[in-house]
């Protein structure tokens, strides 16, 4: 499917960005996790809680499939951790174009700093846990990135025409 895909780290923007977009290019607006914690009515933390993350993974996994089956062309924003689950791999690349809102460490222990709402973040010390994910991470979301932005560098309304228009020379090309 031809979807356009939003992946970054927790707090890079992905669901305010997705939405945003959603409205500009006149698409559907799906964020997987709202996807998925409202089939279960429960939060994200919540199920990581009652069933495991393995289970949340595997939540994600179905969602993803389904999303490939939709014909209707929507903007898609993911978790954080989808990309890094290698069961997602061969469905990424088939959903559409990836979009990989790419945040500074510093940039995103800011906006991360007082957010309750990421099960990742809970234990150890923060900024730990933020420097070593996006360690992790990031190769990784580079590499499935067609299309990759900056986020927290310049205004909102500047980055999501950045992506505009790179989606539009992106689409072009291919
Ligand atoms: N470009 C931006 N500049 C400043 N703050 C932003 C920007 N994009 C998102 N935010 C803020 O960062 C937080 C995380 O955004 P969100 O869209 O929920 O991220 P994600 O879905 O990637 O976890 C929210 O408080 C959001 O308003
Ligand atoms: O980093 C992760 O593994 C996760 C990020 C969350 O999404 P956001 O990226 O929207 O915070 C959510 O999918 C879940 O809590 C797991
Ligand atoms: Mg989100």
């Amino acid at each position: 499917m031809n979807h356009v895909v939003i992946i970054g780290f927790m707090g890079s923007g992905k669901t305010r960005a997705g939405k945003q977009l959603s409205k500009d290019l006149g698409l559907q607006f799906v964020d997987l996790d709202k996807l998925i914690t409202k089939k279960m009515n429960l939060s994200a933390r919540e199920i990581f809680e009652k069933f495991g993350e393995p289970y949340y993974r595997a939540l994600e996994t179905v969602a993803l499939k389904q999303l490939i089956q939709d014909s209707e062309r929507k903007v898609i924003s993911l978790g954080a951790g989808v990309p890094l689950q290698e069961q997602n791999e061969k469905y990424l690349k088939e959903l559409g174009t990836i979009v990989y809102l790419k945040g500074s460490l510093t940039t995103l222990k800011k906006r991360l700093a007082d957010s309750k709402k990421d099960p990742m973040l809970d234990g150890e010390d923060r900024d730990d846990k933020i420097k070593k994910l996006l360690k992790q991470r990031d190769p990784v979301y580079q590499k499935f990135a067609d299309i990759q932005v900056v986020t927290g560098e310049v205004p909102f309304e500047e980055l999501i025409k950045e992506i505009e228009e790179k989606l539009s020379t992106y689409e072009k090309n291919s």
